[in-house]
């Protein structure tokens, strides 16, 4: 696996459109093939010219020939491209398949400006050389080896003299390639790492200006822009160095003919016609030589731009579970059984057992940091648990088919996440039949925001801005309660926010989320009191840990903690 071509790894998960190549190739194939014919055509011309008797039929020939080469070159070179094209939308589909589909962890540690770029940046990269270079490289492989054969057969003698410069020129082409390839990989990583840093910032604006941290967020990106500039400079010496090397060795080339070409003939070892075609086959052969010398630098761009995408396929995705037709019963018990797990080395939940009854509420308090909203993780199976397991009933939710088990719970987060686009948008995100408009009013005012939504002149239409800024904190946890509301999901897990609202908006969000856990299995990391005294078990975690369990008065008088943390937590009344 470690040494494998990368760029050839991604290749292999395309589905090729296979008739469409095998036209493509017969088209390029008769196209060079007819081309190659041209040159020698315009030497028997040549002579036959010379002779006085000018044969019609051979100039014909010689124009049908030359247009079904433009032709033919023509649609194949179409045909090629489409292919490239359809190529690249086939790896881009998969990797962004690929990628929505891994484990929370991988998104933990990875940016997602440095993601974007890998998926726009480095597919561009591979798409230029899949869908322009690649393409060319039978037709000129061919143009190639035939003009060489056809030089050979006109006169082997003069052809051996020129052709002993080609190794040269590979010898030099290749190291450079190398560095080509170094360089672009390298470049690629800095694009990476300026876009990370340009989704950072323009993700938190707000943070950025309050804290005034233009100038340094400049600073960080000015040696990212100069990495970017001095790998193009360098660059830019190595083509500065192919581009002639390449056109000295082409005259090299058709100044040696030249000038053994005009001895030949005066000798009358060779005719004018065939040192015409001589000169026409050389000609010919400098495009793809030409092409063929930049290939090798392409190609080690696409590598290393493959290397990177590469690395995201090395990732796992998430395990879905097993058989997606196997019905789960609604109502069971949530148990977890031995449960340890951390997000690293370090252990975050420690060998934690504990039974949630189903219709129940049941509310984690302890102090920051303890490990309740990781809990609320492992429920949703957004980490693998290391030790032990969760069971919904008597089974293990690892074995519950992924889409299945998250349809069924409704996250209400501290954050309430949201996506910028309009209100109806986000309250129906995630589902997947359509939403009528009198189902959104009925749930908007069992959340208590339909009236806000309908104060908008655009109402459940109205754009709410990137992660819904143009709201106000308490509307967007009424509009994510909505939204749990329209999911309707067997368990509710809510993780109360901790902004302090007005108490008119307190209010309102205490009625919405008392009607939301009204027949559900409702887990709370409980921030308000009414809650905690409205809940049939109160977990205490610390540390990873339960040390306690029972109702508000049980653990009032048992637990010592406890009791300090309702006292000094200044709960919400
Ligand atoms: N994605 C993550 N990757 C690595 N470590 C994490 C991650 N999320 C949380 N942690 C760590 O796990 C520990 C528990 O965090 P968690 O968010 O579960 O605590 P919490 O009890 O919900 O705290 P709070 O009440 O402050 O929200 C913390 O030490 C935190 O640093």
């Amino acid at each position: 696996m470690k040494n494998e071509n990368p760029l050839l790894y991604l290749l292999k998960k395309v589905d090729w459109p296979k008739k469409m190549v095998f036209a493509a190739m017969f088209l390029s194939i008769l196209g060079s093939l007819s081309g190659l014919l041209v040159p020698l055509f315009t030497g028997k011309l040549v002579d036959t010219f010379n002779a006085e008797n000018l044969d019609l039929r051979m100039v014909w020939l010689f124009i049908g020939i030359f247009l079904a080469n433009a032709v033919l070159s023509g649609i194949g070179t179409y045909l090629l491209s489409k292919i490239g094209e359809k190529t690249i939308y086939s790896i881009r589909a998969k990797l962004w398949k690929h990628l929505i589909n891994l484990k929370m962890g991988f998104f933990d540690k990875n940016e997602s400006g440095q993601l974007m770029s890998r998926i726009t940046d480095d597919t561009n990269v591979i798409n230029l050389f899949i869908s322009e270079k690649a393409p060319s490289v039978l037709p000129s492989l061919l143009t190639l080896i035939g003009s060489i054969v056809m030089l050979f057969i006109l006169d082997w003698q003069m052809t051996l003299m020129t052709v002993l410069i080609l190794p040269i020129f590979i010898g030099i082409m290749i190291p450079l390639g190398k560095k080509m390839g170094k360089i672009s990989k390298d470049t690629q990583t800095e694009i990476s790492k300026f876009s990370g840093i340009l989704g950072r910032v323009l993700t938190e604006m707000k943070l950025v200006k309050v804290t005034t941290s233009e100038k340094n967020e400049l600073e960080k990106t000015k040696v990212t822009l100069l990495g970017i500039y001095n790998l193009g400079l360098k660059e830019a010496k190595i083509r500065a160095i192919i581009s002639p090397l390449s056109g000295i060795i082409m005259t090299l080339t058709v100044a040696i003919i030249l000038g053994f070409g005009g001895i030949r003939v005066s000798s009358g070892a060779i005719t004018a016609g065939t040192l015409v075609a001589m000169i026409f086959y050389v000609v010919q052969l400098s495009a793809p030589i030409l092409s063929f010398s930049m290939f090798i630098t392409d190609y080690k761009k696409a590598v290393g731009a493959s290397e990177r995408i590469y690395e995201i396929y090395q990732e796992e995705t998430e395990k879905e579970g097993s058989d997606s037709n196997r019905p789960i019963t609604d109502h069971q018990d949530i148990t977890f059984k031995n449960v340890s797990f951390g997000y690293d080395d370090t252990t975050i939940i420690k060998d934690l057992s504990l039974s949630i009854h189903s219709g129940e509420v049941t509310a984690f308090v302890g102090p920051s940091g303890s490990g309740k909203s990781t809990l609320f993780s492992l429920i949703e199976r957004l980490y693998p648990i290391e030790q032990g397991e969760i069971l919904y009933g008597n089974e293990s939710i690892e074995d519950i088919f992924l889409k299945y088990w998250r349809q069924k719970i409704g996250y209400v987060m501290q954050s309430n996440a949201m996506m910028s686009g309009t209100i109806r948008d986000n309250l129906t995100y995630g589902i997947n039949e359509a939403v009528s408009d009198e189902t959104l009013i009925h749930y908007t005012k069992m959340a208590r925001c339909y009236d806000f939504i309908m104060e908008f002149p655009h109402g459940f239409d109205t754009e709410i801005g990137e992660r819904g800024t143009k709201l106000s904190g308490g509307q967007r946890q009424r509009i994510d309660i909505a939204r749990s509301f329209i999911k309707n999901p067997d368990i509710l897990l809510l993780d109360e926010a901790t902004a302090n609202l007005d108490s008119e908006s307190e209010y309102y969000i205490q009625q919405a989320l008392n009607e939301l856990m009204k027949d559900r299995t409702t887990i709370v990391i409980a921030h308000r009191l009414a809650t905690i005294k409205k809940a049939n078990q109160i977990i205490f975690l610390d540390k990873g840990e339960i040390t306690g369990a029972g109702t508000h008065n049980d653990l009032i008088q048992s637990h010592d903690k406890y009791r300090h943390f309702v006292n000094t937590q200044s709960l919400t009344e």
